[in-house]
């Protein structure tokens, strides 16, 4: 979906819910400038318009980003010719002090909502966040490196954040660089193919606190892993923390080189375990007080029940229950409102497993389940198999690249594109959403 398009989408929710001339007035001009780390910005024509919307309008906007994308969205308003980095860049944006560091473009920006205070801590994740807080005290000196695993959406992310957060309290002047190993990668690949690998070197070697996400995804990319390595050992060298953060520990990353291997098991490493039933009403609680939301106790439990092993799940949840009740004009979130916002994400509590999910989807497309996992491309077996992953995805809590090993051995941003894709066209057919939620609830009963 391009910007446009989902302007788009936005403005047909808002039509809904706004007269002619409002909706003339404030919404329909405004345009999507931009759209990183889970912000939209909107780009408006004068200061004015900018500061009412701001004041009025943002909550109604913000509730209709967050419906349409399914997630927690936050907005930005800005003017023509507004620097559109200034309004959330953080110290750790500022901190540069070379210009080779700017040339490569690193993001260093950090989630001002990933800090330790609003870090809930239970059984699951107590080592974590002990370990974290260590090395945020006394970086380079507790454990180095810092190797944090853990399943999907369990706040491996948030703790890096807030590890970074803390150092840049107390020193404002380190250099923290976050990164996602993607963006390693990526920014590797360019500076080989701009002949800047120097420049790349600078702006990695520099870090005083450098913090790598998700690190399996590097495990077999031969120059990446080679360069990786050699970063790690200057910064090592040069007594600088390094906290990396992935879906295994290192012993179960594939292909990952035992060179790396062996130096991310020098420091530590500490899991993180879903969360048992306290800890996710407690979250629950913790999210509905930052968002202001006023929810009755047994909606917290109803999500807590049924969501049990993946957070951001968890709090995608609760914020689907208000966009909805925004949505629909209720002004009460009840039981019945939460369970009807949630019933293609909770239908049962029976636990739907890979197989399941080829068996149902092969039958309904006429396909047998080895076309389905194979690596042929052809459309009518190419398509279920996205919708297979589209759904695995949805029902599951696979990673992404344990999916694409299970469907032909494809690559993580495959799957990542069949998700897209297959939502996209739930949003455009008719048609392929009756599928998809027939595949869903047949696999639900
Ligand atoms: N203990 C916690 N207390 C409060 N919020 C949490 C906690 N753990 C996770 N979260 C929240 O859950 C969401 C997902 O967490 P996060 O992105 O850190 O997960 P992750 O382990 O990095 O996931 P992935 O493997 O997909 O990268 C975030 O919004 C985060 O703030």
């Amino acid at each position: 979906m391009n910007f446009e398009e989902l302007w788009n989408e936005v403005l047909e929710i808002v039509k809904e819910d706004t007269n002619q001339v409002s909706f003339n007035t404030w919404f329909k001009p405004l345009k999507i400038v931009a759209y990183k780390n889970n912000t939209i910005y909107l780009e408006t024509a004068d200061d004015f318009l900018k500061n009412t919307l701001k004041k009025r309008h943002y909550n109604f906007l913000k509730n209709a980003f967050t419906y349409v994308l399914k997630k927690d969205t936050e907005l930005v308003f800005t003017v023509p010719g507004e620097n559109i980095d200034k309004e959330d860049s953080k110290r750790t944006a500022t901190n540069s002090t070379s210009e080779e560091t700017d040339a490569i473009n690193v993001d260093r920006k950090l989630n001002p909502k990933y800090r330790f205070d609003n870090f809930i801590i239970g059984n699951s994740n107590r080592f974590a966040h002990a370990a974290s807080l260590a090395v945020a005290e006394a970086p380079s000196t507790a454990y180095n490196p810092l190797f944090l695993y853990g399943g999907v959406g369990l706040g491996k992310t948030h703790l890096m954040h807030a590890i970074g957060h803390y150092i840049l309290d107390n020193n404002p002047d380190a250099y923290v660089l976050y990164v996602t190993s993607e963006k390693f990668t990526n920014d590797l690949i360019n500076s080989i193919k701009d002949g800047k690998n120097e420049e790349f070197r600078n702006t990695y070697r520099k870090a005083d606190v450098l913090l790598v996400d998700d690190i399996q995804f590097i495990a077999g990319k031969e120059s990446t892993q080679e360069e990786f390595f050699h970063t790690f050992n200057a910064l090592h060298e040069a007594n600088k923390q390094i906290i990396v953060s992935s879906d295994n520990p290192p012993s179960e990353i594939p292909t990952l080189e035992d060179r790396l291997r062996s130096r991310f098991e020098w420091g530590l490493i500490a899991d993180i375990q879903p969360p048992d039933y306290e800890t996710r009403i407690a979250i629950l609680r913790k999210k509905a007080e930052a968002e202001n939301y006023n929810v009755p106790d047994e909606v917290i439990t109803y999500i807590a029940q049924h969501i049990q092993s993946n957070i951001r799940k968890l709090e995608g949840a609760l914020i689907r229950i208000y966009a909805y009740a925004s949505l629909t004009n209720k002004k009460e979130v009840s039981l019945e409102l939460a369970q009807e916002a949630l019933k293609h994400l909770i239908s049962s509590n029976k636990k739907i497993t890979l197989v399941d999910i080829k068996e149902v989807v092969a039958n309904y497309y006429n396909i047998s389940m080895d076309d389905l996992v194979s690596k042929k491309k052809t459309k009518n077996i190419a398509y279920p198999r996205q919708i297979a992953m589209y759904i695995a995805r949805k029902l599951t809590d696979y990673s992404l690249p344990k999916l694409g090993e299970e469907f032909g051995g494809r690559d993580h941003s495959t799957v990542l594109h069949a998700c897209n894709k297959v939502e996209e066209d739930m949003e455009n057919s008719q048609e392929i959403k009756k599928n998809v939620d027939d595949l869903i609830s047949m696999l639900n009963n």
